[in-house]
């Protein structure tokens, strides 16, 4: 098995929706230890691309691999316990539940044990829970407002928590859809510092986002889509400074 294998891989990804393909045989790597993004205009076909990497649409034709093993048909809970995490770009956090229980109901996805209830967990995974829990918290440094009912925190720090559920899930593959759109400078530097931790940890990143700034600062390899297709991908500084990359761009 190769490095790029050892993380989230698709091959020949096919989607269509009547007559659009919106996914063109999209072959993409997500190797761990590396942030790779996903940029590209409006309707190039990032988001169908995400949600057939994430389990939340079959794709028409290819295959897609986490770890070497075909996940493509898959549901998005059963990858979660194979150590697939994603946020939304819809905020998604549960409104009656304080800040800790947000992340917590993260945790408890890893092992299973939503479906069981919390106390329903064996204690060395109730131990597991609270421990990935607490550390998301501290890394997103959420733990000052850890008993805030979530309604209560604004866009930014939502965001924050939208991203500590997914990594109290201790995955192995981190999805982001646009984690930084509604960030302060301030959280986009934090959230910045915690992706290149989690990468030199070993943890396979993907980051679809309309921020190319935070692209080029922060990405190791960039993949360009546009009409459903890969048009460029390689190392972020050489694929940006492309001059077939800006002509797709400008014409989007
Ligand atoms: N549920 C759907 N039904 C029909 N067409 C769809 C559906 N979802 C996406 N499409 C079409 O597929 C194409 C790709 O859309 P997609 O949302 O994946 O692009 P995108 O790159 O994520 O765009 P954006 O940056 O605006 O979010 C577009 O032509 C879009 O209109």
């Amino acid at each position: 098995m190769t490095t790029a294998d050892a993380g989230l891989v698709s091959r020949g990804l096919v989607r269509r929706f009547g007559g659009i393909t919106a996914v063109d045989g999209v072959d993409l790597a997500v190797p761990p230890g590396r942030i790779t993004a996903l940029i590209g205009p409006n309707g190039a076909g990032k988001s169908t691309l995400f949600d057939c990497l994430a389990g939340a649409a079959r794709p028409d034709a290819g295959q897609v691999l986490l770890a070497g093993r075909d996940i493509t048909r898959l549901p998005d809970h059963a990858r979660a316990r194979l150590g697939l995490a994603r946020t939304f770009q819809q905020i998604a956090a549960f409104p009656g539940l304080t800040v800790e229980q947000n992340v917590r109901v993260g945790a408890e996805q890893r092992t299973g044990g939503t479906a069981r209830g919390l106390l329903g967990l064996p204690a060395p995974g109730r131990a597991a829970a609270r421990a990935a829990t607490d550390r998301a918290l501290r890394l997103l440094q959420l733990d000052q407002v850890r008993d805030w009912p979530a309604d209560r925190l604004p866009t930014g720090a939502l965001r924050l928590l939208e991203l500590a559920r997914a990594l109290a899930a201790t995955p192995r593959v981190l999805l982001l859809d646009e984690p930084a759109a509604g960030l302060d400078p301030a959280q986009t530097t934090r959230l910045g510092t915690v992706l290149r931790a989690l990468a030199a940890e070993g943890l396979a990143l993907l980051l679809v986002e309309h921020d190319v700034e935070l692209v080029a600062r922060l990405a190791d390899t960039v993949y360009v889509m546009a009409a459903g297709r890969v048009i460029a991908s390689g190392p972020v500084r050489r694929v940006l400074a492309d001059p077939h990359v800006a002509r797709a761009w400008g014409a989007a």
